[in-house]
C-alpha cells in the first residue's frame, strides 16, 4: 500500500510487522475484524524476527502460558495448508538434558508439570536421549526429557503466511510507514500520526519488538524492555544430522540447537551479557546485524564443543548477532495499557517470539476485540509492573540477570539478585541488623525470614528442605504460640473517597461494603465470567472515604482495575497511597497483650472485635488499625503514618520481649496461610476462577439484591454442577517437597494438579491446593469421597484431601 492510499482512520492500528503483529491481524481478521491496519516502518519481519532462531518449546510453569504455546504449535501446524504458504514448521520434538543430580530432579519435575498440564513428556535415559540426537556425547548426562509435539519454524516464513492470511480475511497491512506520533486524549488513544499521515483509531496495538519501548513513550506507557545481543552460529551440512533432529536445549551448557538445511543452529545464554543501543535504535536499522563477536562467543562456542565434537570439524556459515528484547523477569509484556486506554501491547519475548507468537497473537486479538483476554495471563500480564520499572538503568540491570539466568536453574523461591535494594520501608535498617534475609517484590525489599543463632544469612536453594526451613519453622511456631511482628510495609494501599464511594464499591465488590464506618470487609472483586481479578480488603473510615488494602505486586493490576470499573458518573475518586502507610502486622495469641501495653485504646473481644477498624493511639502515633488475620491468629495490622514507623515498631518490640514476641517474615505468613486455608490471588485464585469454584461463597453477597459486577455469572454457576472445585491435599510424609504444578490423582484418573505446595508446621505435614476437576461436574461429596494420590517428580505418594480450613477451622483463635 503507497502513501496516498493509506486511510485517515481505522478501528484497529497494530504496529509492527513482526511475528507478533501479524499474528494479531490474523487474528483479527478471523474474528471478523477488518477496519484494521498493520503498519510496518519497513519490511515484514524486518525489526528482529527474520533473525529469531525458530525453536518451538511449549512448556512453562503457568498452565495458561503452556496452553498459550500450545496454540502457537496448532496455529503452525494449520498455516500453510490454509495460507498455500510455506512456513517451515516441523513437529521434530524438543529434547532436554540434565547433567547434574539438581538438574534432573527439576527435569523430572518439568515433566510431571508437563503431565499436570496435558502434554506427554517422556523421562528418557542418556542413551535413549543420544539414540534421538546421535550427534551428542552422553558422558555427563543424567537424563533427559523429549516433548514429542514440539517443534520448530521458519520465523520470516511463518510472518509471511500470518500475513497473508490477515490479508485474506481483509486486514489492511502498509509496509514503509513509521510512527511518529500517538494521540491521547482524556486517557484514550485518539490517532497514529505516521510518516504518511494522521489515521485516527479506537485501538492501538503496539508489537514493534525492540522499538516498543520508546513508541510507548509517545503515549505516556511504560514497556519496559531492554535490546539485548544474542549470538548463534549457522553451520554447514553436517554428516550424521538428520532433517527431523529435534531441538535440543542443554542447560547445564547455557545452549540450545536446532537442525537447518543438514547443519545445525547452535546458540546460548552467557552469564555476561551485553545490551544494545542505550542510546536509543539507529535509524534505518532493519534486516540488519550486529558486528560478530567472536570473543564474547567463545565461551559458548566451547561449551557445545563439549557437547557436539563434530563443531570441531563443521563449516560455520555464520555467527548471527541479532539484538532482541528482553524483560527484566523474563516473562513477555501482553495487555491494555494500565496508563491508555485503547492501548494495548504485545512485545518482549525474550527469544521465545516464535514460540509465543501465534497464540499471544491470538490472546492479544481477544483482548482487543472483547476487552479482556481470554483466559488468566498474569505472568505476562503488563499490569505486573510498577514504579520500579519505569526507571530504564534498573529496567536494564534487572533485564541483564534475567537473560543471564534464562537457562540456569530455576529453583524453588529464588529471588533476583540485581537492582537492589531500592524499595525499602522505614524498617528496613532495623530488621536487617535483626538477622533479616530478605527478598524482593516490584522493588520493595521484604524480610523473607531472619537467620538467628548462628544461621548463615542468605538463601541457599533447593528442590529439597531449604536452609531456612528451621528458621521459618521458628517464626510459625512463634506466630501460633506467643506473638510474631511481621512488616508489610509494601502493601499496595489505596483510598476511595466521595459522595458515591459506596455505590462504586458496592458495584465492584462481591461482598457487602455497604456496612457502617468502622468495618473491614474481605471481598473479591469480579470480572464479567465471575472470576477473581482482586483479592482485597476494603475498610471503610467514613462514610465517603474507603481504605483499600492489596498485595505488593497487585498494585497496578487492581489500582487499573477499581479505576477502570467505577461506573460512568459516580462521584468516587481512587487515590493511592501505598507510601504514606508502614505497615506493622503483629499476630498470636499475645498479640492483645502486647498492644494493649502501648494504647488506652479499648482492644478487648467486645470493644475491638474481628473485622473491624479503628484509629488507635499506639506509642504515641495515630494508627489505623485493621482486625483482620491472614495467619489465622488473633491479631492486627497496624498502618502507621510512615514517620512513626520506626517508634511504632521499637515499642512493639519492646512490649513484646517479655511474651516471647519474634520478628518473622513472608515465608512465614506462607506457611502459615497454607495451613489456614487462606487464598493467595496469582496461587490458588486469579481470573479463570469463581469465588463458588475456590470456596469463597461465603464471602458473596448472593442473598442480598445487590448488583454487582459479575453476579450473573455467578448466578449461572450456581445453578449448574460446578466444573471443579478448590481442595487442599496433605501428605503425611514430612520430607515430600510440594512446591505446586504436581498432578493430583483421584481414584487412579488424573484430575488436576497443585496450584500450591508448602509445608504445614503445626501439621507437621506437606500441604497443597488444588483444583479437582470432572466434566461431569464435582461438589463437596465427589472431593472428599475421592482416593487421592500427588505426582511429584515423577513419583506418586498418597494425599488426602479437606475442604474445610486445616488449622482452626472454628475461627475459635482468629476471633478469640
Ligand atoms: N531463541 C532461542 C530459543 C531458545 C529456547 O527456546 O530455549
Amino acid at each position: 500500500m503507497s502513501a496516498p492510499d493509506l486511510p485517515t482512520s481505522a478501528r484497529v492500528v497494530i504496529i509492527g510487522g513482526g511475528i507478533v503483529g501479524t499474528s494479531v491481524a490474523y487474528h483479527l481478521g478471523k474474528m471478523g475484524w477488518t477496519d484494521v491496519i498493520l503498519l510496518e516502518r519497513n519490511k515484514l519481519s524486518s525489526g528482529s524476527t527474520w533473525h529469531a532462531a525458530g525453536l518451538v518449546g511449549q512448556l512453562r510453569t503457568s498452565a495458561n502460558i503452556t496452553q498459550l504455546l500450545g496454540e502457537s504449535v496448532a496455529l503452525y501446524k494449520r498455516l500453510e495448508a490454509e495460507t498455500g504458504l510455506a512456513t517451515g514448521w516441523k513437529m521434530n520434538g524438543g529434547l532436554r538434558l540434565a547433567c547434574n543430580a539438581d538438574r534432573w530432579t527439576e527435569v523430572k519435575r518439568q515433566a510431571t508439570t508437563a503431565k499436570s498440564f496435558g502434554l506427554d513428556m517422556q523421562l528418557l535415559t542418556p542413551k535413549e536421549a543420544q539414540d534421538l540426537w546421535p550427534l551428542m556425547t552422553i558422558d555427563d548426562v543424567v537424563g533427559a526429557a523429549f516433548l514429542p509435539t514440539d517443534g520448530q519454524a521458519n520465523p520470516s516464513d511463518i510472518t509471511q503466511a500470518l500475513a497473508k492470511g490477515a490479508r485474506m480475511a481483509g486486514v489492511t497491512i502498509a509496509e514503509e510507514i513509521g510512527v511518529e506520533a500517538i494521540e491521547v486524549e482524556h486517557g484514550r488513544v485518539r490517532a497514529v500520526v505516521t510518516t504518511a499521515g494522521r489515521i485516527a483509531c479506537e485501538k492501538l496495538v503496539i508489537c514493534a519488538g525492540m522499538w516498543s519501548r520508546a513508541l510507548g513513550q509517545l503515549a505516556g506507557v511504560n514497556i519496559p524492555l531492554v535490546p539485548v545481543q544474542h549470538q548463534y552460529m549457522v553451520t554447514e551440512p553436517i554428516p550424521g544430522v538428520p532433517r527431523n533432529l529435534p531441538t535440543l536445549r542443554d542447560p547445564d551448557r547455557l545452549t540450545y540447537y536446532k537442525e537447518e538445511v543438514g547443519g545445525l543452529v547452535a546458540g546460548g545464554y552467557e552469564p555476561n551479557p551485553i545490551p544494545w543501543a542505550m542510546r536509543g535504535i539507529p535509524d534505518g536499522f532493519h534486516f540488519q546485524l550486529l558486528q560478530e563477536d567472536w570473543e564474547h562467543f567463545e565461551p559458548t562456542m566451547n561449551l557445545m564443543l563439549g557437547r557436539v565434537p563434530a563443531l570441531e570439524s563443521a563449516g560455520i556459515k555464520q555467527l548471527i548477532n541479532g539484538p532482541e528484547s528482553f524483560t527484566p523477569d523474563g516473562n513477555f509484556i501482553l495487555g491494555e495499557a494500565p496508563e491508555v486506554r485503547g492501548i494495548y501491547v504485545g512485545a518482549g519475548f525474550n527469544a521465545f517470539g516464535i514460540a509465543s507468537g501465534g497464540g499471544a497473537g491470538m490472546a492479544l486479538a481477544e483482548w482487543v476485540a472483547k476487552g479482556e483476554a481470554p483466559y488468566d495471563l498474569w505472568p505476562v500480564d503488563i499490569r505486573r509492573f510498577g514504579a520500579n520499572h519505569r526507571d530504564e538503568g534498573w529496567v536494564r540491570t534487572r533485564t541483564l540477570e534475567a537473560y543471564a539466568k534464562h537457562y540456569t536453574m530455576a529453583w524453588p523461591a529464588e529471588e533476583h539478585a540485581s537492582g537492589r535494594p531500592l524499595r525499602r520501608s522505614p524498617l528496613y535498617d532495623r530488621l536487617k541488623a535483626a538477622g533479616a534475609v530478605f527478598g524482593e517484590k516490584l522493588g520493595w525489599e521484604r524480610a523473607n525470614w531472619f537467620a538467628t543463632d548462628g544461621e548463615e544469612p542468605r538463601d541457599r536453594y533447593s528442590f529439597e528442605r531449604p536452609n531456612w526451613f528451621a528458621a521459618v519453622g521458628r517464626e510459625h511456631e512463634a506466630c501460633r504460640e506467643r506473638a510474631a511482628l511481621f512488616d508489610q510495609s509494601s502493601f499496595a494501599k489505596f483510598e476511595l473517597v466521595g459522595r458515591d464511594a459506596e455505590a462504586a464499591l458496592s458495584w465492584l465488590c462481591a461482598n457487602d461494603v455497604s456496612k457502617p464506618p468502622g468495618t473491614l470487609t474481605y471481598t473479591q472483586l469480579l470480572n464479567a465470567r465471575g472470576g477473581i481479578e482482586c483479592d482485597l480488603t476494603v475498610a471503610r473510615l467514613a462514610p465517603e472515604r474507603y481504605y483499600i488494602v492489596t498485595g505488593t505486586g497487585f498494585a497496578t493490576h487492581d489500582f487499573e482495575w477499581i479505576a477502570r470499573h467505577i461506573p460512568d458518573g459516580l462521584e468516587a475518586r481512587l487515590i493511592e497511597v501505598t507510601s504514606a502507610h508502614a505497615v506493622l502486622s503483629l499476630f498470636g495469641p499475645k498479640a492483645r497483650d502486647i498492644l494493649g501495653a502501648l494504647t488506652s485504646d479499648d482492644l478487648s473481644n467486645a470493644g475491638f472485635p474481628f473485622g473491624r477498624v479503628r484509629e488507635v493511639t499506639i506509642a504515641g502515633a495515630p494508627v489505623i488499625a485493621l482486625r483482620v488475620t491472614y495467619v489465622g491468629e488473633l491479631g492486627w495490622e497496624l498502618h502507621v503514618p510512615a514517620e512513626f514507623a520506626a517508634t511504632v515498631f521499637d515499642a512493639l518490640i519492646e512490649a513484646g520481649r517479655p511474651h516471647g514476641l519474634a520478628l518473622a517474615g513472608y515465608r512465614a505468613i506462607e506457611t502459615l496461610r497454607l495451613e489456614k486455608g487462606y487464598r493467595a490471588w496469582g496461587a490458588e485464585i486469579g481470573p479463570d476462577h469463581s469465588p463458588l469454584v475456590a470456596g469463597l461463597g461465603w464471602a458473596v453477597k448472593l442473598r442480598t439484591n445487590q448488583p454487582f459486577l459479575g453476579r450473573e455469572a455467578l448466578e449461572a454457576q450456581r445453578a449448574k454442577p460446578l466444573p471443579r472445585l478448590l481442595a487442599a491435599f496433605t501428605v503425611d510424609d514430612p520430607a515430600i517437597v510440594l512446591l505446586g504444578r504436581e498432578t493430583i490423582y483421584r481414584n487412579g484418573v488424573r484430575a488436576g494438579w497443585l496450584a500450591s505446595g508448602g509445608f504445614g508446621y503445626t501439621l507437621g505435614k506437606p500441604i497443597g491446593y488444588g483444583y479437582v476437576r470432572d466434566p461431569a461436574g464435582v461438589d463437596a461429596g465427589y472431593v472428599l469421597s475421592g482416593s487421592y494420590e500427588l505426582e511429584v517428580a515423577g513419583a506418586r505418594v498418597a494425599a488426602t484431601a479437606s475442604l474445610a480450613p486445616l488449622y482452626d477451622p472454628q475461627m475459635t483463635r482468629v476471633k478469640a
